[in-house]
């Protein structure tokens, strides 16, 4: 496994930012780090999200990757960024070959047994399972491992403090997304001194579901 992987499932969380002002890049990326979440899926799906992203990248110890990723120009403009990976909804054969053109890892979203099939055919062991709790949640991740003991899961879409140990006690999962420590609200807020907070919380959890696996 990449180290990015690695790295993804020693901090076990990644928080999903949706992020409207470039400004907030900075002291979001502070937040997650002294609130013991170094790493970030930035998602592309706002304007500001390339740029906050490039922001992002220059803090030391941060592990920032792009997310909703739909084209393989994306893939150049996360790479331009300084994503250290990249993350899609879906599977795409061309953005795959983009991201391995560039040894950049990838994470694309699959919720069935024919999308992991396609993923092993390009060569993927890591894949997030999205949207996770609309498409069985935990229990489909243990259903699909069978099949597939190889591949590990990020599962990610409806993940909260409530449902996250459930995740995190499945085998094949090596981290979960979610984006309830960087809402909106908070971010259009400024309230960083509560994304700290929530993502301190999370750590703990993921702790403590860790230590009685
Ligand atoms: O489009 C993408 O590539 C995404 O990254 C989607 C996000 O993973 C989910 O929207 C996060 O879902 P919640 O944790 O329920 O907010």
């Amino acid at each position: 496994m990449s180290d990015v992987y690695q790295q993804a499932e020693h901090i076990g969380l990644v928080p999903v930012i949706v992020i409207d002002r470039v400004e907030d890049a900075v002291p979001l990326g502070k937040a997650l780090i002294a609130g013991g979440l170094p790493i970030a899926e930035v998602t592309f799906r706002t304007q500001a999200g390339p740029e906050a992203l490039a922001r992002m990248a220059q803090l030391d110890g941060l592990l920032v990757g792009a997310g909703t990723v739909r084209s393989p120009e994306q893939v150049e403009q996360a790479a331009a960024a300084g994503a250290q990976f990249v993350v899609t909804p879906g599977l795409s054969a061309p953005i795959v070959a983009a991201c391995q053109d560039r040894g950049l890892p990838i994470l694309p979203g699959v919720s069935s047994a024919s999308d992991i099939h396609a993923a092993t055919e390009l060569g993927l062991q890591v894949l997030k399972f999205f949207p996770a709790q609309t498409s069985g949640g935990a229990p489909a991740i243990k259903a699909l491992a069978a099949p597939f003991p190889e591949i590990r899961f990020m599962p990610t879409g409806g993940i909260s403090p409530a449902n996250l140990a459930e995740y995190l006690g499945v085998p094949s999962v090596i981290a979960a997304g979610g984006s309830w420590m960087v809402a909106p609200s908070l971010l259009r807020e400024g309230r960083w001194d509560e994304v700290e907070r929530l993502c301190r919380e999370a750590t703990a959890l993921v702790s403590a579901t860790r230590a009685t696996a």
